[in-house]
């Protein structure tokens, strides 16, 4: 029988630890961890993510704040904000919501953020760590920090003699998902666009990580039976069976094909989305500990 692998019961894991670590921090240091996110224009489906990511924050018992910025903002102005935020004690946690509007240059904007408030995990310094395979003390990016526990929960820490390949090479995704893999001893390809072959080399993986953004591509017959296939793609298309006008969400996969052949397998939704916000809030609460010299709790 093929697992299905809940991301929403893996996350409420993950947020009781959090929960517990805050309540321990706050009573022995005071400290409460404060989180940040920025949202720049009015994007629908962002605000939805923004909202939740407020909840899940105050859920944990965070100072959380949202700093809504007008579609016109200048490149500047958000840099000054973020620099504001760098310098607030009472915030550990900075996250600026991608995409930013044309106008701005996501790159500097990102690189301006302190390393140590990252809890996207997208600033050089962290991206290095996890390059050079200081995982501990890096911020890792939220979505393959919440892969890598669900693959966790099938294979444990180890990943030797496993092949596995990664469809995607996004510096958000696809990269930091291969060298986490990798610091856990997988044999990893990275895979994309210009692969000859896909589907072949799609069967040669026992982890199999779909993060490309192009929805249910990755088709039944590309998953060697038996693999692990961890679903990143989060995809807005048509419902007409639902109703005129109505969308729903898929992933990368064709889940109801993949999902035959698969040993385990994550649903979208209810699958790495869910482990994304946890990671979130585990990566705020990893850079409060920092603050206060306390030993890091891990998840
Ligand atoms: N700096 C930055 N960091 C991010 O982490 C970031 C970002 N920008 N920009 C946007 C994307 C998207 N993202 C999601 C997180 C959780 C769900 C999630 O929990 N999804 C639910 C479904 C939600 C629904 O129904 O729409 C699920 O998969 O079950 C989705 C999307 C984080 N992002």
């Amino acid at each position: 029988m093929t697992q299905v692998i809940d991301g929403k019961l893996i996350a409420e894991d993950v947020l009781t630890g959090v929960k517990k670590a805050t309540s321990e921090l706050v009573a022995t240091t005071g400290i409460i961890p404060g989180i940040a996110v920025v949202i720049v224009g009015e994007d629908p489906a962002s605000q939805v993510y923004v909202a939740s990511k407020g909840r899940k924050a105050r859920e944990c018992g965070f100072h959380s704040v949202q700093h809504t910025l007008d579609e016109t903002t200048s490149e500047e102005d958000l840099v000054a904000l973020v620099e504001s935020l760098n310098a607030d004690e009472a915030i550990h946690g900075i996250l600026v919501q991608l995409p930013l509007p044309k106008h701005i240059d996501a790159a500097r904007i990102i690189q301006t953020i302190s390393p140590d408030k990252d809890v996207d995990g997208f600033n050089f310094i962290n991206v290095g760590k996890i390059g050079t395979g200081e995982v501990e003390t890096a911020f890792v990016p939220c979505t393959p920090a919440g892969s890598m526990i669900m693959i966790e929960r099938i294979h444990g820490r180890d990943l030797s003699g496993l092949n596995a390949v990664v469809v995607g090479r996004s510096n958000i995704v696809g990269k930091p998902m291969a060298n986490l893999l990798l610091a856990a001893n997988a044999t990893v390809t990275i895979a994309h666009s210009r692969t000859k072959d896909l589907p072949a080399l799609c069967r040669t993986a026992d982890i199999l990580v779909a993060a490309v953004g192009r929805p249910q591509m990755v088709k039944g017959d590309w998953v060697k039976p038996g693999a692990t296939v961890i679903d990143v793609g989060i995809n807005r298309i048509p419902a007409p069976e639902k109703g005129e006008g109505k969308t729903r969400l898929v992933g990368d996969v064709d889940y109801p094909e993949a999902a035959k052949v698969a040993g385990a397998i994550t649903p979208v939704p209810g699958g790495v989305g869910p482990m994304t916000i946890a990671m979130l809030m585990a990566n705020t609460l990893k850079s409060a500990y920092r603050t206060a010299g306390k030993p890091v709790p891990r998840f």
